[in-house]
């Protein structure tokens, strides 16, 4: 897709990999709608990014991805202010191995229902020109991790979950595209806040310190490394069905190349 003149909405953008594709899309010429539920980041983030970018091409909205009202509102706050929803980057996530169901809500079901708002908005029928919608899981999509069994789950539902609905003939009809991005360790705050033994991150994962060994062999990508994969993903002409994982030794690696669309 060419990004120019296109509209993205992105979550759990205050920070992070959300910020860094937010600026990415916006140097490229989209408008970005951009929510999280940290207020103060996502705002600090709006004041960045509208100075570089000008006011009317930038957006916060104050958004819990978990509350299902919120993230419709989202939506409606998108469409009033441009109009249009060509690029869903359902981005927002979290580590939490003792609240697991919170895991779930955020990793899983509110990327599903982002994904099906998005599919409801593109679908020309309803006024909208198709579009692309990227879902965020990891390295931890494709592989099982002792130390992290509840968002290793949520992270192999992300993947199964983008690949079936990429299947779909409805959807390619629309002109809509689906595809999963898989980040190994990068240097956001999810992973430094536990390396660094930030307050309370350790617990929440189990046997950190595993954890950090593992890091150590598998080398920590820099959020640039990712933020490449993503617009790579995003101005292909066909990522339909796409899972792309990205590490530190091996750099970009298409998984499941010989897929079936249909
Ligand atoms: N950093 C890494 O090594 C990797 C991260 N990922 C995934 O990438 C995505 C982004 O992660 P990072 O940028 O690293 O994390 P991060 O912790 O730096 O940023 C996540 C953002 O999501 C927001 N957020 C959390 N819960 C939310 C909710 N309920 N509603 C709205 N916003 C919410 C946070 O406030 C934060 O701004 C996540 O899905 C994560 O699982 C995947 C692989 C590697
Ligand atoms: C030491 C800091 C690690 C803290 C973060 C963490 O535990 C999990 C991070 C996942 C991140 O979101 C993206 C990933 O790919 C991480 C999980 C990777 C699991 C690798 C397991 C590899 C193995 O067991 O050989």
């Amino acid at each position: 897709m060419k990004v120019l003149g296109k509209v993205a909405v992105i979550t759990g953008g205050a920070r992070g990999f959300g910020k860094a594709f937010s600026e990415a899309l916006l140097k490229r010429g989209a408008k970005v709608c951009f929510a999280d539920i940290d207020v103060s980041g996502g705002q600090q983030s709006q004041r960045e990014l509208a100075a570089k970018f000008g006011e009317t091409s930038v957006h916060f909205v104050k958004c819990d991805v978990a509350k299902e009202e919120e993230f419709r509102d989202l939506f409606r706050e998108c469409l009033s202010k441009f109009k249009k929803i060509n690029i869903m980057v359902n981005n927002a996530g979290i580590l939490d191995e003792a609240g697991w169901e919170k895991c779930i809500d955020v990793n899983m079901t509110a990327m599903m229902r982002g994904t099906y708002l998005a599919l409801e908005k593109m679908n020309p029928e309803n006024g909208g020109e198709g579009g692309t919608i990227i879902n965020v899981s990891s390295f931890a999509g494709l592989y099982p991790a002792h130390f992290l069994p509840a968002y290793v789950a949520t992270k192999h539902g992300i993947l199964g979950f983008t690949r079936s609905l990429a299947m779909d003939p409805l959807y390619q009809s629309q002109g809509i595209q689906l595809a999963t991005l898989c980040p190994a360790f990068a240097s956001t705050n999810m992973v430094t806040d536990i390396i660094q033994g930030e307050a309370g991150s350790r617990q929440k994962i189990l046997y950190p310190d595993v954890a950090i060994k593992i890091t150590e062999n598998m080398g920590i990508c820099s959020v640039a490394d990712i933020t490449d994969g993503f617009i790579e993903l995003v101005e292909k002409e066909n990522c339909n069905g796409d899972v792309l994982l990205i590490d530190k030794k091996n750099g970009k690696q298409y998984q499941f190349v010989n897929k079936t669309t249909s």
